[in-house]
């Protein structure tokens, strides 16, 4: 039945071959830009094999969209997305904006994504996970120990699906034991327009929660949610709330957020900050962020030639910015 829909509202996409990418999410006019230029450089040194979509917001400002075009993204223009405004519960405010993330369903001209936050880097070639299985979601399971889960029964007993046998889930008291709940800073799906309207109408009807779209696509994806190794996605606070589940050297993607880790922000001054592992991904971060051989222009070089001119021309055309771009001089 989905697909039949799928098909009529894809207009056939489903025939739109293995076309894949990851895509990223960027808001506002500030520093995230700069883990959106790490994430474009880390999969390139990576040796990623498909190209990095950033779905930005209006309010991203036409030189950050220049930057990242001229890293080679493919910068798509999106609009924001707002929960209802629900007086009994709310989103924690910073996170409000996130919804904004369920728009990269509707990228159909892809068969499949992978989803990364800009605070992630990828340090190694993660290329493997577009051919799991079809019909999944997949990610990295969260953890339930930090603060920013007070809010939660989970947190309140000290049960963790990290670490389920340490203190057991009390079915007599709490009910059933809560589903798998995964970390929406990385995932891979398959964009398809059923599915964005079915998620930004089922959006209409359930309050927003403290952690907004990631509550809301854990609820919406729960039947077909299958977990993945941590390894792809380190939600950093595992480093000390589950150094038993964590093999440091066997990590291939870095999610620094944990308060006070983004790498562009670091001071070294918030709780944990001071630890040797944080400073050393800390580290690694800037190594590729500043490292200017990883830069798209130094890639393609010279030998881009008109050819690679009129690509960038038609890209910060799609980034919306092609009135701040003068044509290729004629030949
Ligand atoms: O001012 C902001 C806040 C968030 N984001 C995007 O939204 C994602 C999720 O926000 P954040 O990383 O702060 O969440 P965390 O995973 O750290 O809780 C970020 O990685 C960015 O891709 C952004 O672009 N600008
Ligand atoms: O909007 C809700 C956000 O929820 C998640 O961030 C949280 C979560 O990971 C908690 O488990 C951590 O404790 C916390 O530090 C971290 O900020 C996603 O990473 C982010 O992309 C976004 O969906």
């Amino acid at each position: 039945m989905a697909l039949e829909i799928n098909n009529k509202l894809t207009g056939g996409f489903a025939n739109r071959g293995e076309k894949r990418a990851y895509v990223t999410f960027l808001a506002g006019n500030k520093d995230f830009v700069k883990g959106v230029v790490g994430l474009a450089k880390g999969l390139r040194k990576a040796n990623s094999n498909y190209p990095l979509v950033v779905a930005v917001l209006p309010d991203v400002p036409e030189d950050h969209r220049i930057q990242l075009v001229e890293q080679g993204c493919v910068v798509k223009e999106i609009e924001p997305v707002y929960p209802p405004v629900n007086q009994t519960v709310f989103a924690m405010a910073y996170y409000v904006i996130n919804y904004s993330k369920l728009r990269i369903w509707k990228f159909v001209e892809y068969s499949k994504m992978i989803y990364l936050d800009g605070d992630i880097q990828v340090f190694e070639n993660i290329d493997h996970l577009f051919d799991l299985p079809n019909g999944q979601f997949y990610a990295v399971k969260d953890c339930f120990c930090e603060k920013t889960w007070s809010h939660t029964p989970q947190n309140k007993i000290g049960y963790c699906q990290q670490c389920p046998d340490k203190v057991i889930w009390p079915e007599a008291e709490l009910g059933p034991k809560p589903p798998l709940y995964f970390n929406a800073g990385m995932f891979v799906y398959e964009p398809d327009l059923y599915t964005y309207h079915n998620l930004l109408e089922t959006l209409k009807v359930v309050p927003p929660t403290p952690f907004a779209e990631q509550d809301f696509l854990n609820i919406y994806f729960k039947d077909i949610y299958k977990p993945i190794p941590g390894i792809y996605n380190l939600v950093m606070a595992m480093l000390w709330r589950h150094p038993e589940n964590v093999e440091l050297n066997k990590v291939k993607v870095v999610h620094y957020c944990a308060a006070g880790s983004k790498p562009w922000r670091f001071t070294g001054k918030e709780i944990n900050m001071d630890r040797e592992d944080i400073k050393i991904l800390v580290r690694k971060w800037w190594d590729i962020y500043n490292d200017e051989s990883l830069d798209y222009k130094n890639i393609i070089g010279e030998k881009g030639g008109d050819g690679h001119r009129n690509q960038l021309v038609e890209a910060l055309s799609e980034a919306g910015v092609l009135q701040y771009v003068k044509a290729p001089s004629a030949a």
